[in-house]
């Protein structure tokens, strides 16, 4: 070889150095075989290079190109697929009007012929981006801030709902220390989560009472049903027995019917009075001895018969005690269902029962109806000055003189918290002086009530919404006018009434 040629020969074979190190770097990270086999031929390619074992390593490669663009093609698909819909997905979740147009024009991208995998990454970023945009908008839509008066408002409901229920099961549960000290905790206020996992345990503790209760009546109907199979075992023998008895007596009646018969032979036939007497005789001794064989059987048979009749009786009154009992205890689990446990007054259920028949009843009786709310003022502060239970025993101070204000045909229920709700049949706007001048009484009354805590007295006080119900109306719809009305009359100053025409 002249020194022309091996001068080309070096040149190509840097040539050929040059352009795989370009295609290297060119599908670095694409393919983890064809990056170990570029850097297997480098090696061939280098200072002292081997052209045999670097024509290997080509062939190699070469094989892996050839299938490389297929799985390259294959991954482009999936991404552009999966791109497509996030970016759909994306744009149903997201209100926000900036990230949507980013949105609409990233999918319009995507879905062009062209789409390689050059033009798919920066794509990829732009969707990431989207997604940024949207997640910051969405996370201030589903997280509201904290002064956001709906979610506070959610929270307070829930918080109202808790408080009853952990009351409920406090006063089934007294040394249940997980209960007690959560219905404390919720007096001073608890944190989303420390909320939805009280919310969880309390769910718990439903689920096991309510457990317990099932097994409890499956229990008690259990003893129900063996004290009556007893009674039916006791009356099914008593019966055997008469017929038994039955049959008895009917064999002693033939025996009789029998000696008789021969008696009367006897008479007809026999003209010696001896022979006669002394047959009579047998035939009297048999006579008796027949009769007292059936008046000890009969004696036999009543004494099994009373006995039997005993063992009835008994076990019926005691059927007829369990039987109460566990009426009585269904009565008493029906009547607290319906009953606040701490103010004793009926409880929000009550109220959502009863309310609804009492409205139907008004309409078609035509009698007008009004609904009132009432809330404590400033609540709040009597249980953090004072404490939770003295704002327990303030609550129950409240209802007591809210039911010495109704009468029999008018409903008072604890709404939830420190939030009460009247129904009052007869009022309408016709009359609507003469309700107002009554809850004015009520506050008033309401306002002397001498509460004293830590040796202080105070005064508390109760705002009022109040609305006329419409006929035909639904009563939720009247419900949220009165409670429209009650937040003006707190947004008023407090212990104030407020009727629906005054706003
Ligand atoms: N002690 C006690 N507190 C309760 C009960 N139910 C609700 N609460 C509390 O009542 C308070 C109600 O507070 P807010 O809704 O802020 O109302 P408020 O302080 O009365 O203020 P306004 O209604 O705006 O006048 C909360 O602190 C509740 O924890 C209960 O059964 N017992």
């Amino acid at each position: 070889m002249d020194t022309r040629q091996i001068q080309t020969l070096r040149s190509h074979s840097e040539q050929l150095a040059a352009f795989i190190i370009r295609l290297s770097t060119y599908y670095e990270g694409i393919s983890v075989d064809i990056d170990k086999e570029l850097g297997v031929l480098r090696h061939h390619l280098s200072a002292k290079a081997d052209y045999t074992l670097a024509s290997i390593s080509i062939n190699k490669l070469n094989q892996l190109l050839m299938l490389e663009p297929v799985t390259v093609k294959t991954l482009t698909q999936n991404w552009l697929r999966q791109l497509t819909e996030d970016i759909h997905t994306f744009q149903r979740l997201v209100t926000d009007q900036s990230a949507r147009e980013l949105a609409v024009k990233t999918a319009a991208a995507l879905e062009q012929p062209s789409a390689t995998i050059t033009t798919i990454l920066p794509l990829y970023e732009k969707v990431l981006q989207c997604y940024k945009v949207g997640l910051s908008s969405t996370d201030a839509a589903i997280r509201p801030a904290a002064n956001d008066s709906q979610a506070l408002q959610l929270k307070q409901n829930l918080v109202q709902e808790l408080e009853q229920l952990v009351q409920t099961y406090v006063l089934i549960n007294p040394q249940d220390d997980y209960l007690a000290s959560l219905h404390e905790r919720l007096g001073k206020g608890l944190s989303e989560e420390e909320l939805l996992s009280s919310c969880l345990i309390l769910i718990r503790v439903m689920a096991h009472e309510t457990i317990a209760e099932a097994n409890n009546a499956s229990r008690v109907i259990q003893r129900l049903c063996n004290a009556l199979h007893n009674v039916s075992d006791d009356a099914q023998n008593s019966i055997a027995k008469s017929t038994d008895s039955f049959d008895a007596r009917q064999n002693r009646h033939l025996t009789l019917q029998a000696v008789i018969t021969k008696m009367e032979d006897a008479v007809a036939n026999n003209c010696d009075v001896d022979q006669l007497k002394q047959q009579t005789q047998l035939y009297l001794d048999q006579l008796a001895a027949s009769l007292n064989a059936g008046e000890q059987a009969d004696r036999t048979e009543q004494e099994c018969l009373v006995n039997t009749l005993v063992s009835m009786q008994q076990q019926l009154k005691v059927l007829q005690r369990q039987t109460d009992s566990y009426r009585k205890k269904l009565i008493e689990q029906r009547v607290n269902m319906y009953t606040d446990p701490l103010t004793k007054i009926p409880n929000r259920m009550a109220y959502n029962e009863k309310a609804e028949k009492e409205w139907q009843r008004c309409q078609r009786a035509d009698v007008p109806l009004c609904i009132a709310i009432l809330d404590v003022d400033h609540f709040k502060r009597i249980n953090d000055q004072y404490g939770h239970a003295a704002g327990d025993k303030s609550l129950q101070a409240i209802a007591r003189h809210l039911k010495s204000q109704v009468s029999s045909s008018e409903l008072l229920a604890r709404w939830g918290g420190e939030e009460f709700v009247m129904l009052l049949p007869g009022y309408s706007h016709a009359n609507a002086p003469e309700l107002k001048n009554r809850l004015d009484n009520l506050r008033k009354g309401l306002s002397e009530l001498p509460f004293k805590f830590k040796h202080q007295r105070l005064s508390v006080t109760v705002s009022i919404g109040v609305a006329f119900c419409q006929h035909g109306e639904s009563l939720a719809s009247a419900f949220e006018r009165a409670d429209k009305c009650l937040y003006q009359a707190k947004s008023d100053g407090r212990n104030k009434i407020v009727l629906q025409d005054q706003i």
